[in-house]
């Protein structure tokens, strides 16, 4: 299921002025496609997250996930989408410092009401076996960085956006990370759209836009999408 983002216009009140964010945004996201938007501060990115995640409504366009047109929907039917629907991996993992890497995502099982046993074998994906049981003070800002991807992929979100997922990380632990997500976007067929000031990392992206005062553009063509799981960090 992919993200289609048609003719996307945003603006924010600026004092007397209008703000324009996002100006005529037009961006397929197809599932097991990886799309790195990058650009400097203040050109749109987070503001592209928003309205695309559903949380933001932008003044005119189309934003649709998995064949739902979020545009013609009310706020709560937006929510139920969202929740079943996309994975958000904000910049920040917010992890709950008492709980341990486990129980993080078991925590998004209970809320569902389900038990899906699911935890233990995503946790394993993102080539955490054996750091389950740790609390967050216990892992390295990478092994956080897993936990927080593996906790966006507990609900199968047919759409994943992550926000600036390298900002807090060395070079050698962000490559990590964006390869580890190249591979799960392939192996699960989600449509990941990240966005990203660090042009140094996004060798792991399948296409890569360019995003400048709202508007985005077509920047260089990326790696095939599909990365071998036999070359994700501790996988087999
Ligand atoms: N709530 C708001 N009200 C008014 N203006 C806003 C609001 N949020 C963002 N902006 C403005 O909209 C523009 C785009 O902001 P946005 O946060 O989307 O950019 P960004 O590329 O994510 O920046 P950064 O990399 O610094 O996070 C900026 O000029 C910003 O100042």
């Amino acid at each position: 299921m992919s993200l289609e983002l048609t003719d996307l216009r945003l603006t924010y009140a600026d004092g007397d002025s209008t703000l324009v964010a996002l100006d005529d945004v037009s961006l397929t996201v197809r599932p097991g496609e990886l799309v790195a938007v990058v650009g400097p501060s203040g050109s749109g990115k987070s503001s592209l997250l928003a309205v695309a995640g559903t949380l933001l409504r932008p003044g005119s366009g189309r934003v649709v996930i998995g064949g739902t047109d979020a545009s013609r929907l009310g706020d709560r039917e937006r929510t139920a989408l969202r929740r079943q629907r996309v994975g958000i991996v904000f910049q920040q993992a917010n992890l709950i410092s008492s709980l341990t890497a486990l129980e993080q995502l078991q925590v998004m099982d209970h809320m569902r009401g389900g038990r899906s046993g699911k935890a233990a074998d995503l946790l394993r994906a993102v080539g955490l076996d054996g750091r389950e049981n740790r609390r967050p003070h216990q892992l390295s800002g990478g092994e956080r960085q897993r936990v927080n991807i593996a906790r966006a992929l507990m609900s199968d979100p047919a759409v994943l956006l992550v926000d600036e997922p390298t900002s807090a990380l060395d070079h050698a632990r962000g490559t990590e990370v964006m390869r580890l997500l190249a591979e799960l976007t392939g192996e699960r067929a989600v449509a990941t759209l990240l966005v990203t000031h660090d042009v140094a990392q996004i060798g792991h992206a399948h296409r890569v836009t360019e995003m400048d005062d709202g508007r985005l553009s077509e920047r260089q063509p990326g790696l095939t999408p599909g990365v071998p799981a036999s070359s994700r960090p501790g996988g087999r």
